[in-house]
């Protein structure tokens, strides 16, 4: 988290949900890039191991990440925490504005069942082309980005909490899971986001051409069946996925921000 999470500098709402507007970009092009390849299913399929190309891709891949530095702050989750190895390189520490329970929150389990179950069907054509290696690279872009968003809701809880501590605190005492919910809802909010990541599908996944009658078509639906990804699957996936999964990260930090 960069805005408003430098040292000295209070987290603020509107600093934090510039920066889920920004991730929003991230997930629109990672999936649009991930639908360049036909569904490949031998890609999740068990195979000798035990465990399927996907999954060893992103164990291995998480591993080098973490080599690298990934993985210290709060919104970076590896799917495969086993076993990560530490930073071969110096890392700069980052400002802690969370409660440090922040980093037991993960619903990257869920995320995992959501993308491969759920979403993968909605938006890849159906087919086999063989690019199995690119295909899980791909995914693995996809889940990134959707776990930094998704897991960016303990910024999100931290700064409502500081908001309005009368407000949390009784039913964090109460463990009052729905009542926490409701007050950190924004139905209004909530109805932007999937507005504005479908008018993002459809501009990021247009066909770009110099001739002009094939320009500026965003607004309607006419050209939304030649978008490289369905603007309508971009605003299911927030409404059903992204949006709950972010509360439900709201509320597990919540509960253990007074402990
Ligand atoms: C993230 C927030 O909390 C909730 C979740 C939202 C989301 O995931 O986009 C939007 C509005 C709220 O209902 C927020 O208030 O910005």
């Amino acid at each position: 988290m960069d805005a408003g999470g430098g040292a000295g500098e209070q987290l603020s709402l509107s600093a934090v949900r510039d920066q889920l507007i920004r991730e929003e970009d991230s997930i629109v092009f990672a999936l649009i890039e991930r639908a360049k390849r036909p569904r490949n299913a031998p890609a999740y399929s068990a195979a000798c191991g035990g465990g399927s190309l996907a999954e060893f891709f992103v164990r291995e891949a998480e591993a080098v990440y973490a080599k690298a530095g990934h993985y210290q702050k709060p919104e970076d989750v590896p799917f495969f925490p086993q076993d990560l190895p530490p930073p071969l390189f110096p890392t700069k520490g980052y400002p802690k504005v969370l409660h440090p329970s922040a980093s037991r929150v993960c619903v990257n389990d869920a995320i995992w069942k959501m993308y491969f179950d759920e979403l993968l069907p909605l938006f890849t054509a159906n087919g086999d082309d063989g690019n199995y290696a690119e295909t899980v690279a791909l995914d693995f872009a996809c889940l990134q980005a959707l776990s930094r968003r998704i897991h960016c809701g303990k910024y999100v809880a931290e700064v409502k909490f500081k908001d309005s501590p009368q407000d949390y605190s009784p039913p964090i005492h109460a463990k009052d899971n729905n009542a926490l919910m409701n007050l950190l809802t924004f139905k209004a909010v909530e109805e932007k986001v999937k507005q504005r990541v479908e008018k993002k599908a459809r501009i990021f996944g247009q066909n770009v051409t110099l001739e002009e009658d094939s320009v500026n078509k965003q607004d309607g639906n006419a050209c939304d069946s030649e978008c490289k990804v369905d603007p309508k699957v971009l605003s299911k996936l927030y409404d059903l996925w992204v949006m709950p999964l972010t509360k439900d990260v709201e509320v597990e930090y919540l509960l253990q921000r007074l402990d």
